[in-house]
């Protein structure tokens, strides 16, 4: 461990921290910016240094306990970013959670690993430079290398067995144990717990001819499941980034953290040869209120996240010239995408009460002595309900839910609205909207996500359970930005998701909505449910449940694009070895790279893009 306290600020650190003359600085100790510096420092001879604004939360229950999840939005964790007023959901103003602690989100979040299909991966392919492109088979590889997920055999995925007959299983695309990792950091398991809603909701869905899929990680995501979480069975504990790739290697010479470290500014010199690229040299940080500079030798690595990275970047004179001017910031490299091309999957939650005797995790609110059997068993064997999470989910294309004619209405209308609009559409739009609609009219992959959640029940009355089917749109169209807000790196810059900007994805939010209706509406739901608590029930037309949705919306904390992999003609602003245009050495991997709207729970993938980062690095030094 660091002879220095990671818990906590310190200066002695930071001024520690400054005399070292490192290799790779890298900013940002979450999803993939751990992966980076563990991997680099697995070479005794180089030095790496990482710099991360929150802290170590080792063994804190509020992180590690499974079952406290959606305890962590406070400031000790997460930097409560919210968004501006949205102009299409009544001006509200939305939350925007981020983990701040070394493990970034992953501290924070679900635990819902899971991947995306096959053809969304590869749409990076088509959107890249051709040299050193990457697809789904690439990424598939680095996600493999970053999880552990517990062998079959002593972890049954048992979801398979709720279905209604073996006929409702599909099991294909490559064979599970040729997808899946089993020896890499992230320790990954099915659930152990499934409360009684869970079978009705998979039976529900092959009722209404979506399959129960057993292989979700070979290409192919659509279907009905379980989805496995980075929770260790053996210990009970959540996984994170801190605990899964830091921790293990954290008294390495060449590896050095300092926490509580907020930077500020990446510093560059400008190339003496002929093509002028700028070389990062190395990264201001402030530790309460004091000053730092930190020098790197050979490259800087920001792995911020889809919110700070481009944040940093402009802070640091990189992005869109006369923006950067009006903030008094000497352009440094004119890169007019920086921060847009913001990506959000958008939650809407349809919430249930059960009837009496149905069992959900509303049990342990309801049952003061079960509770405490359980937090009891929790703490002898790390075991039972309070190291489950619910979930269970349906991944499924936009067509099923909306049925052939009204699909096509949409489509059409969808078409003509791109068409008249394609001049004030940026390139990557363009280009994302093409392959996004081939997506859509093959109806093959998931545009929609249904999750069944007992989490942020609204309302519950004492003694009752409740449920939510969250319905999810995974290919939004809308597009938003972030970008500074002022010259203070210490200030959330201004985020605006642009929800519902293309109407077609409230047109779509709203016949998800409706298919989750249909769904409470099977037998093997409406044995489980008493009543709809909300929407209100006396909600009936399009046009109250539209309103209702902008009312009820939140974000999924999905947050990505913000700084894309994509050719510089298309408006990237990194190349496929990462490094930011115009740079020798600068190289941004998190969340933000991703081009494109993926219909998955990131994390996995953004693992895969820490690792492929370092697998980079390496190769060129
Ligand atoms: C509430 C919530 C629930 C989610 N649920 C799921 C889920 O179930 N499954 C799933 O797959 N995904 C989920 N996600 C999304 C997933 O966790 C993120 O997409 C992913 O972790 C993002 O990784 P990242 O590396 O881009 O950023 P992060 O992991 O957030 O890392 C960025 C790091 O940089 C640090 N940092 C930022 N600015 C600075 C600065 N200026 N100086 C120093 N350090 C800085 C931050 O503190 C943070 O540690 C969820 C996210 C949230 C917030």
């Amino acid at each position: 461990m660091s002879s220095y306290p990671l818990r906590k600020p310190s200066m002695e650190a930071a001024q520690a921290f400054v005399e070292v003359d490192f290799d790779f600085i890298i900013i940002g100790g979450g999803t993939a910016g751990l992966p980076i510096a563990t991997r680099l420092s697995e070479n005794p001879n180089v030095k790496v240094g990482l710099i991360e604004a929150g802290v170590l939360h080792s063994d804190d229950p509020v992180i590690y306990t499974p079952r406290s999840l959606g305890h962590a939005n406070n400031p000790d964790y997460d930097w409560v970013f919210t968004t501006e007023p949205q102009a299409n959901a009544h001006g509200r103003v939305i939350s925007v959670p981020r983990g701040k602690m070394l493990g970034g989100s992953t501290g924070i979040n679900y635990m819902g690993w899971h991947r995306a299909s096959k053809i969304e991966y590869d749409a990076w392919k088509l959107l890249s430079d051709t040299d050193g492109a990457w697809d789904s088979d690439e990424i598939f590889s680095f996600i493999k290398r970053a999880e552990a997920a517990v062998p079959e055999l002593e972890n049954h995925d048992l979801y398979t067995s709720f279905s209604r007959s073996p006929d409702d299983v599909v099991n294909h695309g490559i064979p599970r144990s040729e997808a899946v990792g089993i020896n890499g950091p992230i320790k990954t398991c099915s659930q152990k717990v499934y409360t009684d809603n869970v079978p009705a909701f998979i039976q529900a869905c092959n009722t209404l001819e979506i399959p129960t899929n057993a292989n979700p990680y070979g290409g192919h995501t659509f279907g009905v499941y379980d989805v496995r979480k980075n929770v260790d069975l053996e210990t009970g504990k959540r996984v994170d980034a801190a605990e899964a790739y830091y921790v293990p290697v954290a008294s390495r010479n060449d590896l050095k953290v300092v926490t509580g470290a907020h930077a500020t500014k990446i510093e560059f010199k400008r190339k003496s040869d002929g093509d002028g690229k700028l070389i990062a040299s190395g990264v201001h940080f402030v530790v309460d209120g004091n000053s730092f500079v930190a020098n790197a030798s050979k490259e800087v690595i920001l792995s911020a996240g889809a919110i700070q990275t481009p944040q940093l970047l402009e802070l640091s004179g990189i992005g869109n010239a006369t923006r950067l001017a009006g903030f008094g910031i000497q352009p440094l490299i004119d890169l007019p995408s920086v921060g847009e091309n913001l990506i959000d999957h958008i939650f809407a939650p349809v919430q249930y009460e059960v009837k009496p005797g149905i069992r959900t995790f509303d049990e342990l609110r309801n049952d003061p002595v079960f509770r405490a059997e359980q937090e009891a068993l929790y703490k002898s064997e790390k075991t039972g309900w309070m190291a489950s999470t619910d979930a269970t989910a349906a991944f499924v294309p936009l067509k099923w839910t909306v049925g052939e004619s009204k699909f096509a209405a949409m489509i059409q209308a969808l078409e003509e609205t791109i068409t008249k609009e394609r001049d004030s559409l940026s390139p990557l739009q363009r280009a994302q909207y093409e392959i996004q609609l081939d997506w859509l009219r093959r109806g093959e992959t998931p545009q929609v996500l249904i999750a069944m959640l007992s989490l942020g029940v609204i309302n519950p009355e004492e003694g009752k359970s409740y449920f939510n089917m969250v319905s999810t749109l995974q290919h939004p169209f809308s597009r938003g930005s972030v970008h500074i807000s002022k010259v203070d790196a210490l200030s959330q810059p201004t985020i605006d998701p642009k929800y519902f900007s293309a109407n077609f994805d409230l047109e779509a939010l709203l016949a998800v909505h409706r298919g989750v209706e249909t769904l409470a509406e099977t037998e093997a739901l409406k044995a489980v449910i008493e009543r709809q608590t909300f929407p209100p029930v006396s909600l009936k037309e399009d046009k109250d449940l539209t309103d209702c949705l902008r009312q009820a919306f939140t974000s999924g904390s999905h947050y990505m694009g913000t700084a894309a992999m994509t050719r510089r003609s298309l408006g990237g602003v990194v190349g496929n070895n990462l490094k930011v245009y115009g740079t020798a050495n600068l190289r941004v991997a998190d969340a933000s790279i991703i081009p494109i709207p993926i219909a998955t729970l990131p994390q996995a993938t953004v693992y895969a893009i820490g690792e492929k980062a370092a697998d980079l690095i390496k190769n060129d030094w």
